[in-house]
Protein backbone atom coordinates (compact mmCIF):
# COMPACT_ATOMS: atom_id res chain seq x y z
CA UNK A 1 0.00 0.00 0.00
CA UNK A 2 1.16 3.65 -1.22
CA UNK A 3 2.96 5.69 1.42
CA UNK A 4 1.45 9.57 1.19
CA UNK A 5 4.59 12.32 1.85
CA UNK A 6 3.50 15.62 2.58
CA UNK A 7 6.50 17.97 1.80
CA UNK A 8 5.80 21.72 2.71
CA UNK A 9 8.45 24.52 1.79
CA UNK A 10 8.99 27.92 1.66
CA UNK A 11 7.53 28.33 -2.00
CA UNK A 12 5.18 25.60 -2.71
CA UNK A 13 3.35 22.46 -1.05
CA UNK A 14 3.90 19.20 -2.70
CA UNK A 15 2.44 15.84 -2.00
CA UNK A 16 3.82 12.62 -3.49
CA UNK A 17 2.57 9.08 -3.02
CA UNK A 18 4.88 6.74 -3.02
CA UNK A 19 4.83 2.85 -3.44
CA UNK A 20 5.97 -0.12 -1.53
CA UNK A 21 9.18 0.22 -3.26
CA UNK A 22 9.65 4.13 -2.65
CA UNK A 23 9.19 4.61 -6.36
CA UNK A 24 6.90 8.14 -7.10
CA UNK A 25 3.31 6.89 -8.61
CA UNK A 26 2.20 10.55 -8.21
CA UNK A 27 2.79 14.23 -7.82
CA UNK A 28 1.12 17.28 -7.02
CA UNK A 29 2.56 20.57 -6.23
CA UNK A 30 0.99 23.75 -5.52
CA UNK A 31 2.71 27.48 -4.95
CA UNK A 32 1.17 30.22 -2.64
CA UNK A 33 1.50 33.96 -2.34
CA UNK A 34 4.58 35.31 -0.14
CA UNK A 35 3.85 38.08 1.78
CA UNK A 36 6.15 41.12 2.01
CA UNK A 37 5.24 43.53 4.48
CA UNK A 38 8.04 45.55 5.16
CA UNK A 39 11.91 45.65 4.23
CA UNK A 40 13.30 42.06 5.64
CA UNK A 41 9.77 40.39 6.75
CA UNK A 42 8.50 37.16 4.99
CA UNK A 43 4.82 36.25 6.12
CA UNK A 44 2.68 33.38 4.71
CA UNK A 45 -0.50 32.86 5.37
CA UNK A 46 -0.62 30.02 7.57
CA UNK A 47 -4.43 28.92 5.87
CA UNK A 48 -2.78 28.67 2.20
CA UNK A 49 -0.20 26.50 3.41
CA UNK A 50 -3.20 24.37 4.97
CA UNK A 51 -5.08 24.91 1.55
CA UNK A 52 -2.27 23.80 -0.54
CA UNK A 53 -1.53 20.84 1.20
CA UNK A 54 -4.89 19.70 1.78
CA UNK A 55 -5.52 20.66 -2.25
CA UNK A 56 -2.19 18.55 -3.37
CA UNK A 57 -2.71 15.78 -0.83
CA UNK A 58 -6.33 15.10 -2.59
CA UNK A 59 -4.83 15.38 -6.03
CA UNK A 60 -2.65 12.65 -5.16
CA UNK A 61 -4.68 9.98 -3.45
CA UNK A 62 -7.42 10.10 -6.92
CA UNK A 63 -4.10 7.82 -7.51
CA UNK A 64 -4.29 5.22 -4.64
CA UNK A 65 -5.04 4.83 -1.30
CA UNK A 66 -2.15 5.80 1.51
CA UNK A 67 -1.39 3.62 4.50
CA UNK A 68 0.80 6.05 6.18
CA UNK A 69 1.54 9.82 5.76
CA UNK A 70 5.06 11.11 6.27
CA UNK A 71 5.43 14.98 6.58
CA UNK A 72 8.14 17.68 5.83
CA UNK A 73 8.60 20.97 6.59
CA UNK A 74 10.09 24.51 5.74
CA UNK A 75 11.67 24.99 9.10
CA UNK A 76 11.39 27.71 11.72
CA UNK A 77 8.56 29.27 10.54
CA UNK A 78 6.33 29.99 13.12
CA UNK A 79 2.52 29.72 13.43
CA UNK A 80 0.54 30.80 16.79
CA UNK A 81 -3.29 29.45 17.00
CA UNK A 82 -6.40 29.56 19.20
CA UNK A 83 -6.98 26.24 20.47
CA UNK A 84 -10.48 26.59 20.60
CA UNK A 85 -11.28 28.14 16.67
CA UNK A 86 -8.29 26.32 15.36
CA UNK A 87 -7.57 30.20 13.60
CA UNK A 88 -3.97 31.57 13.55
CA UNK A 89 -3.40 34.46 15.62
CA UNK A 90 -1.14 36.08 12.72
CA UNK A 91 0.33 35.38 9.42
CA UNK A 92 3.32 33.01 9.96
CA UNK A 93 6.47 34.44 10.20
CA UNK A 94 8.90 32.71 7.64
CA UNK A 95 12.49 31.70 8.65
CA UNK A 96 13.85 34.44 6.47
CA UNK A 97 11.96 37.08 8.75
CA UNK A 98 14.89 39.72 9.64
CA UNK A 99 12.06 41.82 11.89
CA UNK A 100 14.05 40.22 15.06
CA UNK A 101 17.39 41.29 14.23
CA UNK A 102 17.19 44.09 17.19
CA UNK A 103 15.88 41.96 19.60
CA UNK A 104 18.78 39.22 19.03
CA UNK A 105 21.70 42.29 18.94
CA UNK A 106 20.00 43.19 22.50
CA UNK A 107 19.77 39.36 23.75
CA UNK A 108 23.33 39.52 22.31
CA UNK A 109 24.79 42.74 23.90
CA UNK A 110 23.13 41.26 27.13
CA UNK A 111 25.41 38.16 27.25
CA UNK A 112 22.93 35.44 26.06
CA UNK A 113 24.37 34.14 23.11
CA UNK A 114 26.98 31.14 24.67
CA UNK A 115 23.84 30.14 26.78
CA UNK A 116 21.38 30.36 24.10
CA UNK A 117 24.03 28.31 22.12
CA UNK A 118 25.02 25.62 25.00
CA UNK A 119 21.50 24.95 25.34
CA UNK A 120 20.01 25.25 21.74
CA UNK A 121 23.25 24.58 19.42
CA UNK A 122 22.30 27.63 17.81
CA UNK A 123 23.40 31.04 17.31
CA UNK A 124 21.33 34.29 18.31
CA UNK A 125 19.70 35.01 14.96
CA UNK A 126 16.24 35.85 13.82
CA UNK A 127 15.92 32.95 11.21
CA UNK A 128 14.88 30.93 14.34
CA UNK A 129 11.31 30.48 16.00
CA UNK A 130 12.15 32.02 19.48
CA UNK A 131 11.95 35.60 18.70
CA UNK A 132 9.06 35.52 16.37
CA UNK A 133 6.99 33.77 19.00
CA UNK A 134 8.16 36.90 21.64
CA UNK A 135 7.50 39.39 18.73
CA UNK A 136 3.71 37.78 18.25
CA UNK A 137 3.16 37.55 22.08
CA UNK A 138 4.08 41.23 21.97
CA UNK A 139 2.48 42.71 19.26
CA UNK A 140 -0.86 40.90 18.66
CA UNK A 141 -3.31 42.66 20.67
CA UNK A 142 -4.13 40.30 23.67
CA UNK A 143 -1.92 37.66 22.26
CA UNK A 144 -0.12 37.42 25.71
CA UNK A 145 -2.75 36.96 28.08
CA UNK A 146 -4.58 34.18 25.74
CA UNK A 147 -1.56 32.90 26.09
CA UNK A 148 -1.04 33.15 29.09
CA UNK A 149 -4.63 31.64 29.96
CA UNK A 150 -3.70 28.47 27.73
CA UNK A 151 -5.88 29.65 24.95
CA UNK A 152 -3.12 29.07 21.91
CA UNK A 153 -0.83 26.85 20.69
CA UNK A 154 2.31 27.55 18.89
CA UNK A 155 4.15 25.30 16.47
CA UNK A 156 6.02 24.81 13.53
CA UNK A 157 4.59 24.25 10.56
CA UNK A 158 4.75 20.20 10.66
CA UNK A 159 2.78 20.94 13.66
CA UNK A 160 0.18 23.29 12.42
CA UNK A 161 -0.75 20.75 9.14
CA UNK A 162 -0.82 17.77 11.96
CA UNK A 163 -3.42 19.71 14.17
CA UNK A 164 -5.39 20.46 10.89
CA UNK A 165 -5.64 17.21 9.43
CA UNK A 166 -5.94 15.75 13.10
CA UNK A 167 -8.95 18.31 13.31
CA UNK A 168 -7.51 20.13 16.53
CA UNK A 169 -6.93 16.29 18.26
CA UNK A 170 -3.34 15.96 18.06
CA UNK A 171 -0.48 19.00 19.35
CA UNK A 172 2.56 17.34 18.69
CA UNK A 173 6.17 18.53 16.70
CA UNK A 174 9.01 16.22 16.23
CA UNK A 175 12.36 16.78 17.64
CA UNK A 176 14.21 17.80 15.01
CA UNK A 177 11.42 20.81 14.80
CA UNK A 178 11.43 21.61 18.06
CA UNK A 179 15.36 22.18 17.96
CA UNK A 180 14.88 24.77 15.42
CA UNK A 181 12.74 26.44 17.54
CA UNK A 182 15.17 27.73 20.08
CA UNK A 183 13.25 27.07 23.26
CA UNK A 184 13.54 23.38 22.68
CA UNK A 185 17.39 21.92 24.66
CA UNK A 186 19.07 19.63 22.75
CA UNK A 187 20.94 17.73 25.57
CA UNK A 188 18.35 17.16 27.99
CA UNK A 189 15.67 16.67 25.08
CA UNK A 190 13.28 18.81 26.77
CA UNK A 191 11.53 22.33 26.28
CA UNK A 192 13.80 24.15 28.07
CA UNK A 193 12.12 26.72 30.93
CA UNK A 194 15.16 28.91 31.34
CA UNK A 195 14.71 29.77 27.38
CA UNK A 196 11.44 29.87 28.12
CA UNK A 197 11.44 32.56 30.51
CA UNK A 198 14.50 34.51 28.21
CA UNK A 199 12.23 35.08 25.25
CA UNK A 200 9.13 35.05 27.20
CA UNK A 201 7.33 32.41 25.62
CA UNK A 202 4.55 30.79 28.06
CA UNK A 203 4.96 26.48 28.00
CA UNK A 204 1.39 26.15 28.04
CA UNK A 205 1.90 27.28 24.12
CA UNK A 206 4.52 24.69 23.38
CA UNK A 207 3.62 21.04 21.95
CA UNK A 208 4.34 17.75 23.30
CA UNK A 209 7.87 16.45 20.88
CA UNK A 210 7.89 12.95 19.77
CA UNK A 211 10.57 10.54 17.56
CA UNK A 212 10.62 11.41 14.14
CA UNK A 213 9.00 7.77 13.60
CA UNK A 214 6.11 8.09 15.64
CA UNK A 215 2.73 8.64 16.12
CA UNK A 216 1.00 11.55 15.44
CA UNK A 217 -2.62 10.42 15.15
CA UNK A 218 -3.95 9.68 12.22
CA UNK A 219 -6.61 12.29 9.51
CA UNK A 220 -9.67 11.53 8.48
CA UNK A 221 -10.04 14.00 6.01
CA UNK A 222 -9.53 12.08 2.96
CA UNK A 223 -12.34 8.71 3.98
CA UNK A 224 -10.75 6.13 5.52
CA UNK A 225 -8.02 7.28 8.43
CA UNK A 226 -4.73 7.68 7.33
CA UNK A 227 -1.99 7.45 10.11
CA UNK A 228 0.60 10.38 10.88
CA UNK A 229 3.71 8.36 11.19
CA UNK A 230 6.68 10.36 10.58
CA UNK A 231 7.73 13.72 11.04
CA UNK A 232 11.26 16.01 9.79
CA UNK A 233 11.97 19.16 9.05
CA UNK A 234 12.81 19.57 5.27
CA UNK A 235 16.81 19.61 5.94
CA UNK A 236 16.49 16.24 8.27
CA UNK A 237 14.54 14.25 5.82
CA UNK A 238 17.10 15.10 3.20
CA UNK A 239 19.32 13.77 5.46
CA UNK A 240 17.63 10.89 6.41
CA UNK A 241 16.70 10.32 2.36
CA UNK A 242 20.14 10.30 1.43
CA UNK A 243 21.15 7.86 4.20
CA UNK A 244 23.24 9.32 5.91
CA UNK A 245 23.28 7.52 9.08
CA UNK A 246 27.15 7.14 9.47
CA UNK A 247 29.38 9.73 11.43
CA UNK A 248 30.93 12.27 8.74
CA UNK A 249 28.51 11.41 6.13
CA UNK A 250 27.26 14.62 4.67
CA UNK A 251 24.53 16.37 2.33
CA UNK A 252 23.75 19.05 0.75
CA UNK A 253 20.53 20.06 -0.77
CA UNK A 254 20.96 23.09 -3.83
CA UNK A 255 17.29 24.96 -4.16
CA UNK A 256 16.57 28.51 -3.09
CA UNK A 257 19.45 28.20 -0.87
CA UNK A 258 22.13 25.18 0.16
CA UNK A 259 22.00 23.40 3.50
CA UNK A 260 24.86 21.18 4.04
CA UNK A 261 24.45 18.59 7.40
CA UNK A 262 26.92 16.50 7.86
CA UNK A 263 26.20 13.51 10.82
CA UNK A 264 28.18 13.62 13.89
CA UNK A 265 26.44 10.04 15.55
CA UNK A 266 25.83 10.17 19.18
CA UNK A 267 28.20 13.42 20.04
CA UNK A 268 26.78 16.91 19.65
CA UNK A 269 29.83 18.10 18.75
CA UNK A 270 30.05 22.60 19.72
CA UNK A 271 30.66 24.41 16.69
CA UNK A 272 34.04 26.47 16.83
CA UNK A 273 33.40 28.27 13.30
CA UNK A 274 29.79 29.43 13.98
CA UNK A 275 27.93 26.53 12.20
CA UNK A 276 24.81 25.05 13.83
CA UNK A 277 24.59 21.89 16.04
CA UNK A 278 21.45 20.24 15.52
CA UNK A 279 19.45 17.07 15.74
CA UNK A 280 19.85 15.37 12.41
CA UNK A 281 16.76 12.70 13.78
CA UNK A 282 15.53 11.11 16.94
CA UNK A 283 14.37 7.43 16.19
CA UNK A 284 13.16 5.12 18.63
CA UNK A 285 14.23 7.25 21.43
CA UNK A 286 17.69 7.29 20.05
CA UNK A 287 18.98 10.74 19.08
CA UNK A 288 21.72 11.47 16.34
CA UNK A 289 23.22 14.99 16.09
CA UNK A 290 24.38 17.16 12.84
CA UNK A 291 26.34 20.00 12.69
CA UNK A 292 24.59 22.01 9.71
CA UNK A 293 25.57 24.95 7.44
CA UNK A 294 23.13 26.97 5.70
CA UNK A 295 23.67 29.43 3.19
CA UNK A 296 20.53 31.71 2.00
CA UNK A 297 21.59 32.17 -1.67
CA UNK A 298 22.52 29.19 -4.14
CA UNK A 299 19.76 28.35 -7.29
CA UNK A 300 18.19 32.01 -6.05
CA UNK A 301 21.73 33.43 -7.70
CA UNK A 302 20.80 31.55 -11.20
CA UNK A 303 16.99 33.67 -10.80
CA UNK A 304 18.80 36.58 -10.24
CA UNK A 305 20.51 35.69 -13.42
CA UNK A 306 17.20 35.13 -15.32
CA UNK A 307 15.00 38.07 -13.37
CA UNK A 308 17.57 40.67 -12.17
CA UNK A 309 19.86 40.57 -15.43
CA UNK A 310 17.56 39.11 -18.20
CA UNK A 311 20.98 37.19 -19.39
CA UNK A 312 18.66 33.76 -19.50
CA UNK A 313 15.33 32.57 -19.86
CA UNK A 314 15.60 29.21 -18.37
CA UNK A 315 17.79 27.95 -15.19
CA UNK A 316 19.23 25.29 -17.64
CA UNK A 317 20.87 27.62 -19.82
CA UNK A 318 23.44 28.54 -17.20
CA UNK A 319 25.84 25.68 -18.14
CA UNK A 320 26.12 26.28 -21.65
CA UNK A 321 26.26 29.96 -21.54
CA UNK A 322 29.26 29.20 -18.65
CA UNK A 323 30.86 26.71 -20.61
CA UNK A 324 31.51 29.93 -23.40
CA UNK A 325 33.22 32.23 -20.49
CA UNK A 326 36.60 32.84 -21.07
CA UNK A 327 39.25 31.02 -19.05
CA UNK A 328 41.61 34.06 -18.70
CA UNK A 329 39.36 36.16 -16.43
CA UNK A 330 38.25 35.65 -13.35
CA UNK A 331 35.19 37.37 -12.79
CA UNK A 332 33.79 36.10 -9.21
CA UNK A 333 29.94 36.93 -7.85
CA UNK A 334 29.75 37.28 -3.42
CA UNK A 335 26.17 36.99 -3.87
CA UNK A 336 25.04 38.15 -0.55
CA UNK A 337 21.73 39.52 -1.94
CA UNK A 338 20.61 39.20 1.64
CA UNK A 339 23.22 39.06 4.44
CA UNK A 340 26.09 35.96 4.16
CA UNK A 341 24.94 32.90 6.44
CA UNK A 342 26.85 30.18 7.79
CA UNK A 343 29.85 30.88 8.81
CA UNK A 344 29.80 34.55 8.27
CA UNK A 345 26.52 35.13 9.51
CA UNK A 346 26.69 38.84 8.56
CA UNK A 347 23.05 40.46 7.87
CA UNK A 348 24.13 43.30 6.78
CA UNK A 349 26.42 42.21 3.69
CA UNK A 350 25.55 42.74 0.35
CA UNK A 351 26.11 41.11 -2.90
CA UNK A 352 29.31 42.36 -4.77
CA UNK A 353 31.04 41.28 -8.25
CA UNK A 354 34.77 41.56 -8.41
CA UNK A 355 37.35 40.76 -11.34
CA UNK A 356 35.47 43.05 -14.00
CA UNK A 357 37.46 43.59 -17.71
CA UNK A 358 35.90 45.05 -20.64
CA UNK A 359 35.78 41.53 -22.28
CA UNK A 360 33.58 40.41 -18.84
CA UNK A 361 30.02 39.59 -20.65
CA UNK A 362 27.10 37.00 -19.88
CA UNK A 363 29.30 34.03 -19.80
CA UNK A 364 31.11 35.30 -17.39
CA UNK A 365 28.48 35.96 -15.28
CA UNK A 366 26.62 32.55 -15.51
CA UNK A 367 30.26 30.89 -14.43
CA UNK A 368 30.25 32.90 -11.88
CA UNK A 369 27.31 32.69 -9.69
CA UNK A 370 27.45 28.69 -10.96
CA UNK A 371 30.72 28.73 -9.48
CA UNK A 372 29.59 30.77 -6.11
CA UNK A 373 27.94 27.96 -5.26
CA UNK A 374 30.82 25.52 -5.13
CA UNK A 375 32.31 28.49 -3.03
CA UNK A 376 29.88 29.08 -0.66
CA UNK A 377 29.69 24.45 -0.04
CA UNK A 378 33.51 25.02 0.04
CA UNK A 379 33.31 27.57 2.70
CA UNK A 380 30.85 25.01 5.08
CA UNK A 381 33.11 22.38 4.26
CA UNK A 382 36.50 23.94 5.70
CA UNK A 383 34.07 24.82 8.76
CA UNK A 384 33.12 21.28 9.24
CA UNK A 385 36.32 19.80 8.88
CA UNK A 386 37.58 22.02 11.72
CA UNK A 387 34.99 21.08 14.09
CA UNK A 388 34.85 17.52 12.69
CA UNK A 389 39.04 17.40 13.79
CA UNK A 390 38.55 19.28 17.11
CA UNK A 391 35.71 16.72 18.25
CA UNK A 392 38.22 13.89 18.09
CA UNK A 393 35.42 11.51 16.72
CA UNK A 394 36.48 8.81 14.05
CA UNK A 395 34.52 9.50 10.70
CA UNK A 396 34.36 8.24 7.17
CA UNK A 397 34.37 11.55 5.59
CA UNK A 398 35.21 12.37 2.36
CA UNK A 399 32.10 12.44 0.05
CA UNK A 400 29.45 15.02 -0.45
CA UNK A 401 25.59 13.31 -1.07
CA UNK A 402 23.89 16.51 -3.18
CA UNK A 403 20.20 16.59 -4.31
CA UNK A 404 17.82 19.29 -4.88
CA UNK A 405 17.02 21.13 -7.92
CA UNK A 406 20.06 22.96 -8.63
CA UNK A 407 22.28 19.66 -8.46
CA UNK A 408 20.31 18.97 -11.39
CA UNK A 409 23.34 21.40 -12.94
CA UNK A 410 26.52 19.05 -13.86
CA UNK A 411 28.07 22.44 -14.46
CA UNK A 412 27.73 23.24 -10.53
CA UNK A 413 28.61 19.73 -9.56
CA UNK A 414 31.74 19.91 -11.56
CA UNK A 415 32.55 23.01 -9.75
CA UNK A 416 31.52 21.76 -6.54
CA UNK A 417 34.39 18.96 -7.17
CA UNK A 418 36.54 21.00 -8.00
CA UNK A 419 36.57 23.23 -5.26
CA UNK A 420 36.10 21.08 -2.51
CA UNK A 421 38.79 18.22 -3.67
CA UNK A 422 36.34 15.75 -2.58
CA UNK A 423 33.59 13.82 -5.10
CA UNK A 424 30.35 14.54 -5.33
CA UNK A 425 27.68 12.01 -5.54
CA UNK A 426 24.22 12.84 -6.77
CA UNK A 427 21.51 9.81 -6.63
CA UNK A 428 19.35 9.39 -9.49
CA UNK A 429 15.71 11.00 -7.05
CA UNK A 430 16.53 14.28 -5.99
CA UNK A 431 13.61 14.34 -4.16
CA UNK A 432 15.00 13.07 -0.94
CA UNK A 433 12.96 15.23 1.10
CA UNK A 434 9.55 13.32 0.74
CA UNK A 435 12.02 10.02 0.40
CA UNK A 436 12.90 11.01 4.22
CA UNK A 437 9.44 12.11 4.85
CA UNK A 438 7.82 8.56 3.43
CA UNK A 439 10.46 5.93 5.21
CA UNK A 440 9.99 7.61 8.37
CA UNK A 441 6.19 6.68 7.97
CA UNK A 442 6.42 3.59 5.95
CA UNK A 443 9.36 2.07 8.40
CA UNK A 444 6.68 2.82 11.16
CA UNK A 445 4.19 1.61 9.17
CA UNK A 446 6.23 -1.53 8.85
CA UNK A 447 5.76 -1.26 5.00
CA UNK A 448 9.78 -0.36 4.81
CA UNK A 449 13.32 -2.07 6.44
CA UNK A 450 14.98 -0.40 8.70
CA UNK A 451 18.10 2.05 8.58
CA UNK A 452 20.66 -0.39 7.22
CA UNK A 453 18.24 -2.09 4.58
CA UNK A 454 16.89 1.90 3.29
CA UNK A 455 20.71 2.89 3.46
CA UNK A 456 21.46 -0.46 0.90
CA UNK A 457 18.77 1.01 -1.44
CA UNK A 458 20.75 4.30 -1.88
CA UNK A 459 21.62 4.35 -5.62
CA UNK A 460 23.96 6.16 -7.55
CA UNK A 461 23.06 8.43 -10.40
CA UNK A 462 26.66 10.09 -11.27
CA UNK A 463 29.71 10.88 -9.18
CA UNK A 464 31.70 13.86 -10.28
CA UNK A 465 35.29 13.45 -9.44
CA UNK A 466 37.67 16.40 -8.60
CA UNK A 467 39.66 17.70 -12.18
CA UNK A 468 41.34 20.52 -11.11
CA UNK A 469 45.25 20.16 -9.67
CA UNK A 470 45.39 21.46 -5.90
CA UNK A 471 47.58 24.50 -6.47
CA UNK A 472 44.83 26.16 -8.95
CA UNK A 473 42.20 25.09 -6.35
CA UNK A 474 43.56 26.71 -3.48
CA UNK A 475 44.17 29.79 -5.55
CA UNK A 476 40.86 29.95 -6.52
CA UNK A 477 39.41 29.50 -3.20
CA UNK A 478 41.91 32.17 -1.91
CA UNK A 479 40.44 34.41 -4.52
CA UNK A 480 37.02 33.72 -3.21
CA UNK A 481 37.82 34.42 0.48
CA UNK A 482 39.57 37.64 -0.33
CA UNK A 483 36.16 38.50 -2.12
CA UNK A 484 34.41 37.28 0.79
CA UNK A 485 36.10 39.96 2.90
CA UNK A 486 35.90 42.83 0.85
CA UNK A 487 32.14 42.44 0.54
CA UNK A 488 31.88 42.32 4.27
CA UNK A 489 34.21 45.33 4.53
CA UNK A 490 32.17 47.49 1.63
CA UNK A 491 28.74 46.36 4.10
N1 LIG B 1 19.76 23.14 -14.46
C1 LIG B 1 19.88 24.08 -13.51
N2 LIG B 1 20.98 24.86 -13.45
C2 LIG B 1 21.13 25.80 -12.49
N3 LIG B 1 20.20 26.04 -11.53
C3 LIG B 1 19.09 25.31 -11.54
C4 LIG B 1 18.86 24.31 -12.52
N4 LIG B 1 17.64 23.75 -12.26
C5 LIG B 1 17.15 24.39 -11.18
N5 LIG B 1 18.01 25.34 -10.74
C6 LIG B 1 17.81 26.23 -9.59
O1 LIG B 1 17.37 25.44 -8.49
C7 LIG B 1 16.33 26.09 -7.75
C8 LIG B 1 15.10 25.20 -7.66
O2 LIG B 1 15.35 24.10 -6.87
P1 LIG B 1 14.23 23.51 -5.86
O3 LIG B 1 14.86 22.33 -5.19
O4 LIG B 1 12.97 23.32 -6.63
O5 LIG B 1 14.14 24.76 -4.87
P2 LIG B 1 13.11 25.13 -3.69
O6 LIG B 1 12.61 23.83 -3.12
O7 LIG B 1 13.96 25.93 -2.72
O8 LIG B 1 12.04 25.99 -4.32
C9 LIG B 1 16.02 27.38 -8.47
O9 LIG B 1 16.58 28.44 -7.73
C10 LIG B 1 16.71 27.26 -9.84
O10 LIG B 1 17.23 28.51 -10.23
O1 LIG C 1 11.55 25.12 2.16
P1 LIG C 1 12.98 25.12 1.78
O2 LIG C 1 13.39 23.96 0.93
O3 LIG C 1 13.40 26.45 1.20
O4 LIG C 1 13.85 24.92 3.17
C1 LIG C 1 13.81 25.87 4.16
C2 LIG C 1 14.63 25.44 5.37
O5 LIG C 1 14.03 24.40 6.07
C3 LIG C 1 14.84 26.62 6.26
O6 LIG C 1 15.64 26.28 7.37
Amino acid sequence: MPILAIDQGTTSSRAILFDADLKVLATAQQEFPQHFPSSGWVEHDAGDLWQTTLATCREVLEQGSAEAIGITNQRETLVIWDRETGEPIHRAIVWQDRRTADLCEDLRAGGHEAEVTERTGLLLDPYFSATKAKWLLDRVPGARDKAEAGKLALGTVDCFLIWRLTEGRVHATDATNAARTMLYNIGTGAWDEELCRLFEVPMALLPEVRDCNAEFGETRLFGAPIPILGVAGDQQAATIGQACFRPGMMKSTYGTGCFALMNTGETRVASENRLLTTIAYRLDGQVTYALEGSIFIAGAVVQWLRDGLGIIERADQTQALAEKADPEQRVIIVPAFTGLGAPYWRPEARGAVFGLTRNSGPAEFARAALESVAFQTRDLAEAMRGDWAASGVEAEVGVLRVDGGMSASDYTMQALADILGAPVDRPPVLETTALGAAWLAGHKAGLLPGVEGFAARWALERRFEPEMNNAAREARYDAWRRAVAAAIAAG
